[in-house]
């Protein structure tokens, strides 16, 4: 597949408020934008790290993959956002080489990115998001 960057780092979160002091007020970055995705029952918050970004993720709901998340592991890095060039035919080509998709249809994610997840258990334990901008597409 074409992937051109990685469009962001997933990090899970008990609370963004508790959170976000330590990127703006240590590293330095500023919280450009908080939104809540509602299909993932989740709030997020963005940084912007050069090309990258740092997507904090708070669940919305006990229900959320986040709350379940951080109830087996804690907080911590929980996933890896690759931008690509078609969502559909990247899904088509892991689906064929024998990856297990979470999203056989993309979804919509944050900052109105087209997103599809691929299953931690299929990407040697890391959990794998792919996002296209189709915007202005
Ligand atoms: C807003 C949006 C955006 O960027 O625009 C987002 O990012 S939304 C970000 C939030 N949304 C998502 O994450 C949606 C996609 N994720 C999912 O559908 C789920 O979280 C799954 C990855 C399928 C896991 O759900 P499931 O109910 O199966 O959880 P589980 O706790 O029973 O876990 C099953 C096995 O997967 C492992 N596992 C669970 N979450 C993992 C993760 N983030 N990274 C690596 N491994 C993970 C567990 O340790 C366990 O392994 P063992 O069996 O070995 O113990
Ligand atoms: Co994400």
């Amino acid at each position: 597949m074409k992937i051109s960057h990685i469009e962001h780092l997933g990090i899970a979160v008990k609370s963004l408020e508790e959170a976000i002091p330590f990127w703006e007020n240590i590293l330095g970055f500023k919280c450009y934008s908080i939104e809540e995705v509602a299909d993932q029952k989740v709030k997020t918050a963005f940084f912007k790290v050069g090309q990258t970004k740092i997507e904090l993720l708070e669940p919305t709901s006990e229900e959320s993959t986040i709350a379940k998340f951080i109830a087996n592991r804690g907080e911590g890095v929980h996933h890896v956002a690759y931008a690509v060039e078609n969502i559909e035919e990247a899904l088509a080509e892991a689906e064929s080489k024998g990856v297990r998709l979470i999203d056989k249809t993309p979804r919509r994610g944050a900052e109105g990115l087209t997103i599809a997840f691929l299953h931690p258990k299929s990407t040697g334990g890391v959990l794998t998001e792919l996002c296209e901008d189709k915007n202005g597409k």
